[in-house]
């Protein structure tokens, strides 16, 4: 069957848009996603007074080291974590007041060890209503740089924002982490920042930000692994083959990483230079598994975890329950509805094997929880979606994409 053609990466897409605006000429980013998520990024540097320019496969970002070219602006996140994390760390080494505002699903998550490090090193950011959400304004006039000590288990966003603040700050950024989830996002930031022109130094849990720069550079964005998880779901489930060129063993993404608990399950999986296919063989045995450095694909093995032949069980996934939604109840919620039998702790969740019957999946507005359904959804007649459209926030094509594919099977 024919490469299944995955959209940019989201993560990637999002720091090459930071780093580019902060470099020191023009940077042009090579196939960006273009999505809620990634629009609502590229946006926010236009309010803050960035230019983007765009062909149909690229988009060019006018750097600005000393900061936005505004002295005031007003910008909307959407329902973008790393939008409304990231630009406002921009922003803070910039000189102007700068207030940002999220949708209400936004202003649910929590940024505060965030917000509570930028004001350790200096910086004057108020909440405008709770603290540590959504809207908040921030007075900039530069970062001097030094040292903070920041927790990052509710998300590695925190530390990936106070990282590629890091080169824009006068004196440089030592950064002490306890307790990191998400630590495959860590690498890809350090490794992007390479791309720009930064070595980021490591002692122990301190990382340690040289000042100085990035360097404007030209930046392919590799395709989304968290995407191509349900499409590789897919194959495993139906006995099908999908093949994802632009994602193999260099990838710099950690979620590519779902396709080793497939082979875990009895798939076929062989990783190439620069492409990954995933074979289903019929068989999908139960597993247990770590998911804190890929929860992004909890959901994902979730959706087809009552075709196992015994539990799944997902262990370590505390922080999905700060997400788009809380998504270790979404998917209990979804599972039992469709009958299926699920038990859940505080950071699990587990599984038995089952035969889900068709029904209207809560989406609770959370583009994973719709793309892990609709993988269900070729074995389970009868699954729709009150809010089908959310795929918008990371793929506003995948329903087309995912009809196209020749794999339903009631196999
Ligand atoms: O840095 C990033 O681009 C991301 C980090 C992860 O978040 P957490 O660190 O909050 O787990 C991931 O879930 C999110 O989709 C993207
Ligand atoms: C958690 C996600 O997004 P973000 O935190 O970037 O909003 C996601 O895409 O699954």
């Amino acid at each position: 069957m024919p490469p299944v053609d995955i959209p940019g990466s989201k993560s990637l897409t999002a720091r090459a848009l930071f780093l580019a605006a902060a470099a020191d000429g023009v940077t042009t980013l090579v196939r960006p996603l273009r999505s809620d998520d990634t629009e609502g990024f590229a946006e926010g540097l236009v309010r803050l007074g960035y230019r983007v320019g765009r062909t149909p496969d690229t988009w060019q970002v006018d750097g600005r080291p000393q900061g936005p070219a505004l002295p005031e602006a007003d910008v909307y996140c959407r329902d973008g974590a790393t939008t409304a994390r990231f630009l406002p760390t921009l922003a803070a080494a910039g000189h102007g007041t700068y207030r940002f505002d999220a949708s209400a699903q936004m202003r649910r998550r929590p940024l505060l060890p965030l917000t509570r490090a930028l004001r350790d090193l200096g910086v004057d950011l108020r909440h405008e209503e709770a603290e540590g959400h959504h809207p908040l304004t921030v007075t900039a006039n530069g970062v001097d740089g030094g040292e903070v000590v920041l927790d990052a288990g509710q998300s590695s966003q925190y530390l990936t924002a106070l990282l590629l603040l890091g080169p824009l700050t006068r004196t440089g950024l030592r950064v002490t982490v306890t307790n990191l989830v998400s630590v495959p996002y860590v690498e890809i930031t350090i490794a992007m920042m390479r791309a720009f022109g930064v070595e980021v130094g490591r002692e122990e849990d301190t990382y340690v930000v040289p000042p100085g720069g990035y360097r404007a550079t030209t930046y392919p964005i590799e395709p989304d692994a968290s995407t191509a998880s349900y499409f590789f779901a897919a194959a495993a489930l139906t006995g099908g083959e999908v093949t994802v060129p632009g994602l193999g063993a260099g990838a710099l993404q950690g979620d590519l990483g779902f396709v080793e608990v497939l082979r875990r399950m009895g798939a076929r999986v062989e990783v190439g230079d620069d492409r990954t296919t995933v074979t289903g063989t019929g068989r999908l045995d139960g597993v247990t598994v770590n998911m804190r450095d890929i929860s992004d694909t909890m959901p994902t093995l979730a959706a087809i975890a009552p075709f196992a032949s015994g539990p799944v069980r997902i262990e370590d996934v505390a922080n999905t329950r700060v997400k788009e939604c809380d998504r270790l109840e979404a998917c209990a919620e979804n599972l039992r509805r469709m009958g299926v039998h699920v038990t859940t702790g505080a950071d699990w969740i587990e599984i038995r094997p089952g035969t889900p019957r068709g029904t209207e999946i809560r989406t609770h507005g959370d583009h994973r929880i719709v793309m892990s359904f609709a993988v269900t959804g070729l074995r389970t007649p009868g699954i729709t979606f009150d809010d089908p459209e959310c795929v918008r926030k990371t793929f506003p094509a995948f329903h087309e994409a995912f009809e196209a594919l020749p794999l339903r099977s009631g196999a």
